[in-house]
């Protein structure tokens, strides 16, 4: 009895006498996702845990007060059917991302007040050159809130120019569980949670990867007063 249920616990971790078809079907039964991130991340995917410590959070985070108070968030809505998206959102940098009835676009405007959007902090700036040395330098920083309820469908960045270069997300704030599959929605895909300071790169391959939010997990970070979560992604829109 206690050596089975030692057994069970063991056996999470895909034992290597089980085919690995019958580990899968295992997994579904189990009902939870007990792939290894190193197996199943498309190539070119880097998550960088605790990239940012606290202090640089705080820091990053006042700077980013601040530039919502010249660019406030709004709630974009769907192309064609307006259907207002769960996150609200705002820019900084040279370009912003925009969602309205007319489709998806990057502007140089807030699409409420008309001012540019306000410059992109250094120490994003610093965070691009540490882990894309070698690409142009950004030129929109998309800011997403996420109150607990909200999450982001899946779905493929591809409204740039180019696509050469990654797309780095910052985390801040409660946990949020990322999916993260291929370059055709039908690909399998795999769960990994993103804590406040966590960077992830989509680079390579995965520049393209079909991923989104499922959820937030409420309570999980102290870093926001009133809870949710902000994401940043950062990229080169137009070609060098
Ligand atoms: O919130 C995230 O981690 C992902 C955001 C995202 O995929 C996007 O803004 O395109
Ligand atoms: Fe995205």
């Amino acid at each position: 009895m206690r050596r089975f249920a030692r057994l069970s616990v063991f056996s999470i971790n895909l034992p290597s006498w089980l085919p690995a078809e019958a580990a899968q079907s295992r997994r579904r039964r189990r009902g939870r996702n007990t792939v290894t991130k190193a197996a199943s991340q498309p190539e070119g995917f880097r998550l960088l845990p605790g990239y940012f410590s606290r202090p640089a959070q705080e820091e990053l985070l006042e700077n980013l007060r601040m530039v919502l108070v010249d660019a406030p968030l709004f709630r974009p809505v769907m192309p064609r059917t307006g259907k207002p998206f769960s996150v609200r959102m705002s820019n900084c940098g040279p370009l912003g991302w925009v969602s309205d009835i007319h489709g998806y676009r990057y502007q140089p405007a807030h699409p409420a007040t008309g001012n540019p959007w306000p410059a992109m902090p250094d120490m994003l700036v610093k965070l691009w050159q540490d882990v894309a040395p070698d690409a142009p330098e950004p030129e929109a920083c998309l800011i997403n809130f996420y109150e607990t309820s909200a999450k982001m469908g899946l779905h493929q960045d591809r409204d740039e120019e180019t696509f050469d270069t990654p797309v780095v997300s910052v985390s801040l704030g409660d946990t949020a569980t990322f999916r993260i599959g291929g370059t055709n929605r039908k690909d399998p895909t795999t769960s990994l949670r993103l804590s406040s300071g966590d960077v992830a790169v989509l680079g390579g391959p995965s520049r393209l990867a079909f991923h989104g939010i499922d959820r937030i997990l409420p309570g999980t970070s102290t870093l926001l007063k009133n809870g949710g979560r902000i994401n940043l992604t950062l990229r080169r829109v137009t070609k060098a």
